[in-house]
């Protein structure tokens, strides 16, 4: 006999059924989109990579390996790597695991992530989680943490033992996006026994910008003692609006205050001045080594 199941039922019944059935379908479908999404941050679309000396922060002069994401939410009035902005400008699409077999091979002991804007990448946690622990593995194999042992490994047969020791990760972001997923990160990697792998230099926009509404405001309470924020100044002015932003939120002495003239725009000795009036000990004029070594080299420097 052929059964209609449907007639078996009662509406009810047929009703609840049916309900798990459509929760079923859509769990699925969410595990599959989730799944999908996962698999596309694993590919990040890059404008650029290349090693340099750090220009700008706390280890401006020391090697670092740059990877340049393509894109950008903002328009700063003053950008110099304007030609990032667009998803145009993607050279290549790479994975995590590409890029971080790329650093290690590049035998450097700084990373910096920038852009465009790095965290509107949503596998840029994953990278820098993967970076940091291959950067720990390094070290734990006995990689180079001194300048004694880079000598001695570099003499010895650079070819074939290319990955330096534990990795600093930079992130170079724009301040517009929130940083709040990256300092949970932060922590568990502290609770792990890896704490200090990565620090944010948080760009605070000021008028002369044009960006400076699009700053997240929750994001300086959550920057420490590995964490810098860069002003750019781009005009006199902007150094008021900087004093007020690093006063506001209790910046000095709690993280980095780095104050980076525009060359050739804004006199650097202006901004001294200024820091030498408002007591600003805390702080650091920065001059970007790379625009002082390459003067208008836009790209690979
Ligand atoms: N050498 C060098 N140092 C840098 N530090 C931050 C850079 C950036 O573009 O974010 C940068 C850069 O583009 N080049
Ligand atoms: S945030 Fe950076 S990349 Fe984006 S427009 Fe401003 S300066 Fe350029
Ligand atoms: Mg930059």
């Amino acid at each position: 006999m052929t059964r209609d199941k449907g007639n078996d039922l009662p509406d009810w019944l047929e009703n609840v059924v049916a309900k798990e059935e459509k929760a079923r379908r859509q769990a699925v479908q969410a595990a599959e989109r989730r799944a999908a999404a996962e698999n596309r941050a694993e590919i990040m679309p890059i404008a650029e990579r290349f090693v340099s000396v750090n220009g700008e922060g706390p280890r401006s002069g020391r090697l670092a390996a740059f990877i340049r994401f393509a894109g950008c939410n903002l328009r700063c009035a003053w950008c110099d790597t304007a030609w990032a902005q667009g998803s145009d400008s993607v050279s290549e699409w790479r994975t995590t695991e590409e890029l971080v077999r790329w650093v290690r091979e590049a035998g450097v002991e700084c990373v910096t992530l920038t852009g465009g804007e790095p965290l509107l990448q949503p596998g840029a946690a994953g990278l820098v989680e993967a970076l940091v622990r291959a950067g720990a593995a390094a070290a734990d194999e006995g990689g180079a943490t001194s300048y004694a042992s880079l000598v001695e490994r570099a003499s010895a047969a650079a070819e074939e033992a290319p990955a330096a020791g534990p990795l600093f990760v930079e992130i170079e972001t724009n301040g517009s996006q929130p940083i709040r997923p990256l300092v949970a990160l932060r922590d568990r990697l502290a609770e792990e026994g890896l704490p200090g792998r990565f620090g944010f230099t948080l760009d605070c926009k000021l008028p002369a910008s044009g960006e400076a509404r699009a700053m997240n405001e929750d994001n300086y309470a959550l920057l420490g003692a590995d964490d810098v924020v860069k002003f750019v100044i781009a005009e006199e002015d902007d150094l008021d609006a900087m004093l007020a932003v690093v006063e506001a939120h209790g910046l000095g002495g709690r993280c980095g205050v780095y104050l980076s003239p525009i060359m050739g725009v804004v006199d650097p000795a202006v901004v001294v001045d200024f820091m030498r009036e408002h007591a600003m000990a805390y702080a650091t004029l920065q001059l970007q080594l790379h625009k002082i070594i390459w003067p208008g080299v836009e790209r690979g420097v």
